[in-house]
């Protein structure tokens, strides 16, 4: 199984949160090759004409690839546990979906028409994070699920 990761906005090379995004994708690529999961990579996008979510919603269905199972994160979302969303991700696999994509919204978040699309609302707490965090946090969550699946020692109950 495929996972993409596709947001609003630029996490800046030199940044912290790029290094830990960095640091636990390729986490989650070591432990999730036994799985068969694997990063397939990330897309930025950027509307520089300010067109809001709606221009942000088109610039990320383009990227979006077809057929991929849709992920929103979002505060509104579904809330689980780390065991929840890794049996999830195996449920996805086993059912034999080749590719899941994570959308991370900008600073109005993700526009509701793609929202309406999406497979599965994704909520990491009822508090609004500024994006780069999420996306270290989803990144986390992801090496984090793949450990819980291949029974290494990293998540704790
Ligand atoms: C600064 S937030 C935007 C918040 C905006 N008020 C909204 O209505 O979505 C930027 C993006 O981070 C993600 N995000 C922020 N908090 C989140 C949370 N608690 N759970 C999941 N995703 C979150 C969402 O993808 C959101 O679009």
């Amino acid at each position: 199984m495929r996972v993409h990761l596709r947001a609003v906005g630029r996490l800046s090379g030199r940044s912290e949160e790029r290094a830990l995004v960095d640091d636990y994708l390729s986490r989650f690529g070591q432990t999730g090759r036994g799985l068969g999961w694997r990063f397939e990579g990330e897309t930025e996008v950027e509307d520089k004409k300010n067109g809001g979510m709606a221009a942000e919603a088109a610039l990320l269905r383009a990227a979006i690839p077809s057929g991929a199972l849709l992920v929103c994160l979002d505060e509104r979302g579904t809330l689980m546990s780390s065991p929840e969303f890794a049996k999830k991700l195996q449920g996805w696999a086993d059912q034999g979906r080749s590719d899941v994509c994570f959308v991370i919204g900008g600073a109005d978040g993700i526009d509701p028409s793609l929202r309406a699309e999406a497979d599965m609302l994704l909520s990491f707490g009822k508090m609004v994070w500024p994006h780069k965090l999420v996306r270290v946090m989803i990144a986390e969550q992801l090496y984090r699920a793949a450990s819980i699946i291949a029974g290494t020692p990293y998540h704790r109950d």
